[in-house]
């Protein structure tokens, strides 16, 4: 039996009894000089507050806040309310620091350029953990010899080791900042509390922005529990050769998810998925475990609505990993006429069943954190109107006169301005190297989203009919395909390759796996979550039609094949009509593909459709036994045998081509 915390369809909050965190937190790496349990009133601890009224906050938090004061020594405690106020207040901070660079007010609204060490530009997957007891709990059994890849883990031991090596004065001189925030509209029974405790600024307004930050938190949150999340610079004053003004500790970070705990301490990175502890930590890591518990899926996934020229509305979910086009699939610009898209969310989707057997899915997040290289008035019109003010741009490029660049922005541009790169320097366009960092980033509200569809804060979310998954694929794989059954999607999406991005630390490109587009999110052992997904396949349930996408097929003088964006409806349009059961499919060994013709083509020349859907026999021979190797080297004997079986059935569609 568990605890009831919390009640509502996405309740986070039945936590078993072994997870009760009442008393204290199993995997401690606070531990400390403190005794928590005394604390009651600020007296008790010695930092004073800045701001906010320390003695209101509910007790579990004080004593949250105590603790990691304790153990990281900031000079000061700031409880955040939210407000346009405060927002003002801690931008005028920044910017007389030289950490802000104020953009032309007229033509962009409080937005602002931030630049930061060179050295920290990007998600480090390699020095993010899950902790917890028993390692086959976070990692699967990978074959002797082979180095897992589907997630880290770290004993509870091992890893107060090297907290302890880190935390201890950690924020010294720094305001320690207490974020409180919800995933899903405040209040909403769908929603999660987290409070995140940071040293950074700059992560405080960009948390404004991607989460719902509110003082109305205190009171819904009462004695109930939240997900503990700490987040440190690692760079306590006085520092040396700062660069940018972005203190941060690159060499020695390290990011711990504690999934039991329901607790993340982050350190030494002040970079998205880092630092803003709401989004891939808490809204995947740590939800993903809570959703096997409770029986619901928390995916890195867009949510669309498109509505055809009949009137007729359906929603997808999409998967692609990082930098792989769910911004722009959410915002897309359909080139067909009378398509209609709106955009629920751009990253994140959770998802459950709801009484009547069908699939609803929410955006728990408030903002986007977007791609920047690349958006433009063509690709993008929609995300270029949301960044239009409020907006938080890092590492782009400005012009002398507070205009913003980036690659993919040079027909918008006067290029014979002068022009300063992501690092801070002249620039000039011919010159080598990018203005704009290849992961640089925009962090706008959602809400200011041209086409944020009018349900996007619904608490009961939105039916999901389709679910596509998608990767770069230079070769070898269709624009689209079908999967013949649940249990076939499931293997279509375990199998998941893509190019690697720059929104990770990986040099060069190289096809990677990336199961579900999960591989860096994953909060548990992979073969338990390919079964959850399995498990979810219920008679009683509208199980949504799952398809495979690829936009990013090369020719031989390495084009792109597919024009991609606001020409991808046509791919979605094809996927609609067969949700609605159309007979415009044909079988293949990997999957349904397209009828000849049934694609709409009108007014696109010079496209090679017979190119976009070759099927390659050498080249797929090769990827199911390379995708086989792949899952049986690191998923082992946890690979469910329904996933085997597929993949066995897939191989001998292969052979037989
Ligand atoms: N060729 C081509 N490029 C695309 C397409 N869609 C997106 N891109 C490019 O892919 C890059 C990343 O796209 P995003 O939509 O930001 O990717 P994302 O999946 O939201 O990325 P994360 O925020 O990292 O999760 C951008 O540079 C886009 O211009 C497409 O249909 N065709
Ligand atoms: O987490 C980040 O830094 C940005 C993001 O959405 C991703 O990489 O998928
Ligand atoms: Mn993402």
């Amino acid at each position: 039996m568990g605890t009831l915390i919390e009640d509502g369809p996405f309740n986070l909050a039945v936590v078993p009894e072994k997870h009760c965190l009442a008393a204290r937190l199993r995997h401690d790496s606070f531990v400390g000089e403190l005794d928590i349990s005394q604390v009651t009133t600020i007296d008790d601890i010695d930092v004073p507050v800045v701001k906010g009224d320390f003695n209101a906050l509910p007790l579990k938090v004080r004593q949250f806040v105590a603790k990691t004061v304790n153990k990281c020594t900031p000079r000061g405690i700031w409880i955040c309310d939210g407000s346009p106020l405060e927002v003002q207040e801690i931008r005028e901070k920044m910017e007389s620091r030289g950490q802000f660079h104020r953009l032309n007010q007229q033509k962009w609204p409080n937005c602002y350029v931030c630049r930061t060490d060179p050295l920290d530009v990007a998600r480090v997957e390699g020095k993010t953990y899950v902790v917890t007891d028993n390692r086959y709990e976070s990692v699967p059994h990978v074959k002797e010899g082979v180095k897992g890849i589907l997630g880290n883990w770290m004993s509870p031991e091992q890893m107060k080791q090297e907290m302890t090596g880190r935390l201890p004065g950690c924020m010294k001189g720094r305001t320690l900042y207490v974020i409180p925030f919800s995933m899903g509209p405040v209040g909403s029974p769908l929603s999660k509390i987290g409070i995140e405790l940071t040293d950074s600024n700059y992560v405080v307004l960009s948390m404004f922005v991607m989460t719902r930050v509110s003082p109305k938190i205190w009171n819904i949150l009462g004695d109930k529990d939240f997900v503990r999340c700490v987040h440190t610079l690692g760079a306590p004053r006085p520092v040396e050769n700062i660069i940018s003004h972005w203190p941060c500790n690159p060499e020695r970070i390290i990011i711990a998810q504690y999934p039991e705990d329901r607790m993340i301490i982050s350190f030494g990175s002040g970079y998205g998925g880092n630092s803003l502890l709401g989004k891939k930590c808490f809204a995947l890591r740590i939800a993903s475990s809570i959703a096997r518990d409770e029986g619901w899926l928390a995916e890195h996934m867009l949510i669309m609505s498109v509505t055809n020229p009949a009137g007729e509305e359906k929603f997808i979910a999409a998967a692609f990993p990082s930098a792989c086009g769910k911004t722009n699939m959410a915002m897309l610009e359909s080139s067909l006429p009378g398509w209609k898209v709106k955009c629920v969310g751009d990253d994140i989707a959770w998802m459950r069943f709801d009484k009547h057997g069908r699939l609803r899915a929410i955006n728990p997040e408030a903002g986007f954190f977007g791609v920047a290289p690349g958006t433009n008035r063509k690709t993008n019109p929609i995300a270029m109107e949301t960044l239009k003010s409020n907006t938080i741009f890092t590492n782009v490029a400005m012009t002398e006169d507070g205009d913003v660049f980036w690659e993919g922005l040079e027909k918008y541009v006067d290029m014979s301005k002068k022009f300063i790169d992501w690092k801070g320097r002249d620039w000039k366009i011919g010159q080598e190297g990018k203005a704009a960092h290849p992961n640089s980033r925009f962090c706008s509200p959602a809400s200011q989203c041209p086409i944020i569809h009018n349900r996007w804060e619904d608490p009961e979310g939105v039916p999901i009919d389709a679910i596509i998954f998608g990767g770069r694929r230079p070769e070898g794989v269709p624009l689209v395909y079908e999967s013949f059954s649940w249990e076939h999607g499931v293997m279509v999406g375990a199998a998941l390759k893509s190019e690697t991005t720059a929104a990770a630390e990986f040099k060069g490109k190289q096809i990677m796996h990336d199961p579900m587009a999960m591989r860096p999110f994953m909060g548990y052992n992979f073969g338990d979550y390919l079964q959850h997904w399995l498990n979810i396949n219920k008679p009683d349930r509208h199980m949504p039609k799952i398809f495979h996408v690829n936009w990013f097929r090369l020719d031989e003088q390495g084009n792109f094949m597919w024009p991609g964006f606001g020409d991808n409806i046509r791919v979605i349009d094809w996927i609609c009509r067969r949700c609605n059961g159309e007979e415009i499919a044909q079988l293949s060994p990997i999957g349904l593909l397209p009828t000849p013709g049934s694609i709409n083509t009108d007014g696109l020349d010079k496209l090679d459709m017979e190119g976009l859907f070759d099927l390659p026999k050498d080249y797929w021979v090769e990827d199911i036994r390379e995708t086989r190797q792949f899952l049986d080297d690191q998923v082992g004997e946890d690979l469910p045998t329904t996933i085997q079986k597929e993949l066995q059935q897939q191989q001998e569609r292969i052979s037989a081509m």
